[in-house]
């Protein structure tokens, strides 16, 4: 770690003064003290990513100009929300290191790298990032990819406690930290991921003082044999339990909150956003019987016991790796003359769920993509999806859509009052789905283990593809939470566009796949700026404001699994961009040439090979390098001559750990390899006119 306190601005009394993130000043996120900071993840408990500033508004931003920017050094995803307290912007990068910013000027004042071993990538199914930090009295607290939960001193980035959130030993140890950690009230409140590997999802809060664990949840049943865990979620596994049949903890069952909560003072309730099934296929997990409680929920528990209180279940017999960890929005609305105290969700299946806060009740849901082959509405007596024939998965290959790969992922939407729309960024991208034969499944320890089959049919499954890359898109979409109806959409290329910023001064932010920020009217989605970036950001944008002036920050560092398919078209390093009114001469560096694709070798294996390559590609690599070998941190089609003579060492023993790439000895052979080489060669051949005469996109 390297701290230096040099320089700091407004340090002391910005962070343990009484404008400090504390209980009282988070619930009065919008007193004049605190108006101009970004003191949490969303902004405020309620997590709406509004802000009341209006200094840049609908009326001047065509005067929005770059004033500071700090190259991140990288071109993996970025996707931290950074934070400002009272003139201090503390941003994560990868691997979890924190610096902290003169949020006016970007000198720095320190950095703390808490040296996560690059290893981790291999546990991370979407990269090594982090979707930010929590600040707390003096405190930030950071969740490290390797399971450490570190409270840093926020004036001098020294170490100040940490804590091994989850097991690292064992056969269920999948685990990773990829969401932002929170503080409601002096306690620090963190999840994991890891349900695409084989875990069983908890939640764990620790006193944000001392770093004491005070409650933790299960989301997941684990074995009944072993008897209760002595949890705070015993109580709800007597629920949880009847709904789960054959032998899923063997697989960990999964149920993972790797991404959003949202806090309520006044009820004193934490709402956790739980994942997808471990293994994905229902049949594996759960011999397809049962909802299996808590995949894909809400969950209300005590925020000072962990106490469940209720739950409500988007995605019974959850089997398509549909999470319900998307971000979730508190507020009140006026529905049928009532006023209602809500969360707002728009999770991966499509469609988007109004809820009551205090009870779980669904109010209403509606889905907004165009199609959706899951579920045709959700019965509002009984709040269950009524599922679309065919929607369950069988072994052979089909279609879905929404996928795996999200109507909506993690990336921040926002709520304006003003407007009184949820703004989000939607996409469309359809994927095929079979479950692997009986005996065709076999769990391996630190792989992606969904129980798919990757390599059946292949004429039959180049056909959905077809069909799926034909059907892709992406929008912003403005949507009213009280008709359940779309107001209004920006369409994009692709799909892939980022987290989203809304004001009171009639502004909408989000950063694009066009590799632009744009800002638009919050009212009617009409341009009102944009800018080439030379990168996609996929993070949540943020505002704030210091000595009178109003600035806008965002991460801009594409990566991530929404944005798979988009191919090799990232060239410039990821970077931290802040604007203001007015501001000039400051300029991003030229994005680098264009390079020509490399020619790839002939195939000279045989179908068999290249099939075995095609599943052992979908369990094993296909969470970083794209599906169908498109996209990804690295698009592996497009490997030189030089990689492809190295690709034994790198895929076996780890030759590019340093860049986060690990070695898979543990559960490839050399053969394993030679055939998902083999894979790839025969992905490049059919792709490489295709790319080579305009790329993508
Ligand atoms: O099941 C899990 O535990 C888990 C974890 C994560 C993660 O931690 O990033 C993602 C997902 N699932 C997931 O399903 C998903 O689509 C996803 C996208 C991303 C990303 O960073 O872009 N992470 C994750
Ligand atoms: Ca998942």
């Amino acid at each position: 770690p390297v701290g230096s306190t040099a320089g700091m601005v407004g340090a002391s009394t910005a962070v343990d003064g009484p404008t400090v993130v504390n209980g009282q000043s988070l619930r009065n996120i919008n007193a004049p003290a605190n108006i101009g900071d970004w003191m949490s993840h969303g902004r405020g408990w309620s997590e709406d990513r509004f802000s009341p500033l209006t200094q840049i508004n609908d009326g001047n931003v065509s005067q929005l100009g770059l004033a500071w920017f700090d190259d991140l050094a990288t071109m993996r995803g970025v996707q931290a929300t950074p934070l400002v307290v009272d003139g201090v912007l503390y941003n994560e990068s990868i691997y979890n290191i924190v610096t902290a910013y003169n949020a006016a000027t970007g000198e720095k004042l320190w950095t703390y790298d808490p040296e996560v071993g690059p290893e981790w990538a291999r546990l991370a199914c979407c990269g090594p990032s982090s979707r930010g930090i929590a600040a707390w009295n003096g405190k930030l607290y950071i969740g490290a990819l390797d399971g450490r939960l570190i409270a840093v001193d926020a004036a001098t980035g020294s170490e100040v406690w940490s804590a091994q959130t989850f097991e690292t030993e064992g056969e269920l140890n999948a685990y990773s930290i990829t969401g932002a950690p929170r503080v409601y009230d002096g306690k620090v409140v963190i999840g994991n991921g890891g349900a695409d590997y084989g875990v069983r999802g908890f939640v764990v809060a620790y006193d944000a003082e001392t770093g004491e664990q005070l409650w933790k949840f299960y989301t997941v049943p684990g074995n009944p044999a072993d008897g209760p865990d002595g949890e705070a979620s015993d109580s709800a596994m007597d629920i949880a339990l009847p709904t789960w049949a054959g032998e899923w903890w063997r697989y960990g069952g999964g149920g993972t909150a790797w991404d959003s909560f949202a806090y309520d003072p006044e009820l004193n309730l934490v709402y956790i956003g739980t994942g997808n099934g471990s293994p994905h296929m229902w049949y594996f997990r759960s011999n397809d019987e049962g909802d299996n409680l808590f995949l894909c929920s809400i969950v209300a528990v005590d925020a000072d016991t962990g106490e469940y209180k209720w739950h409500y279940q988007m995605v019974p017999e959850e089997e398509w790796d549909y999470t319900c960890t998307q971000p979730m929005i508190l507020t009140d609305l006026e529905i049928g003359g009532r006023e209602r105290q809500v969360i707002m969700q728009a999770p991966k299946n499509g469609f988007f769920y109004v809820i009551d806060g205090a009870s779980g009740e669904l109010i209403s849901a509606e889905t907004y993509v165009s199609e959706n082959t899951w579920a045709s509405r959700i019965d509002l007596e009984t709040g269950r999806p009524v599922l679309q024939p065919g929607a369950h998965n069988t072994t052979t290959p089909h279609l879905m859509s929404p996928s795996w790969l999200a109507a909506h992922s993690w990336h921040p939407m926002a709520f304006s009052p003003d407007t009184g729309l949820v703004y989000l960024s939607a996409q469309e991208q359809p994927s095929t789905y079979a479950r692997a034969e009986d005996g065709g499944f076999n769990f391996v320890h630190h792989r992606s283990n969904s129980g798919q089959s990757r390599g059946n049919m292949p004429e039959l499954r180049a056909a959905l593809q077809a069909e799926a890359n034909e059907k892709e898109k992406g929008y912003l979409l403005a949507w009213d939470p009280v008709t359940q109806s779309e107001a209004w959409r920006v369409p994009y290329a692709h799909p892939g566009s980022g987290g989203v910023l809304a004001t009171a001064g009639n502004l909408l932010v989000q950063g694009t796949i066009d590799k632009t920020l744009a800002i638009y009217r919050a009212d009617t989605g009409a341009k009102l700026w944009e800018m080439d970036i030379d990168q996609a950001p996929v993070a949540g944008p943020i505002t704030y404001m210091v000595d009178g002036v109003q600035y806008i920050a965002i991460n801009a560092g594409w990566g991530g699994s929404p944005v798979y398919n988009l191919g090799p078209f990232q060239t410039s390093t990821a970077k931290l961009l802040v604007f203001r009114l007015g501001a000039t001469g400051v300029t991003l560096p030229p994005p680098p040439p264009p390079t020509s694709l490399p020619r790839p070798p002939y195939l000279s294996a045989n179908e068999a090979q290249v099939s075995h390559g095609r599943q052992l590609y979908g369990d094993t690599c296909v969470r970083c390098h794209g599906e169908n070998a498109v996209g990804g941190v690295k698009d592996l089609r497009w490997m030189t001559q030089e990689t492809r003579a190295q690709f034994n060492d790198i895929v076996l023993h780890g030759l590019f750990i340093d860049r986060g790439m690990a070695g898979f000895s543990d559960i490839l052979s050399e053969e394993d390899a030679a055939d998902i080489h083999a894979f790839l060669i025969a992905r490049a051949n059919e792709d490489y006119t295709d790319a080579a005469a305009g790329g993508h996109p």
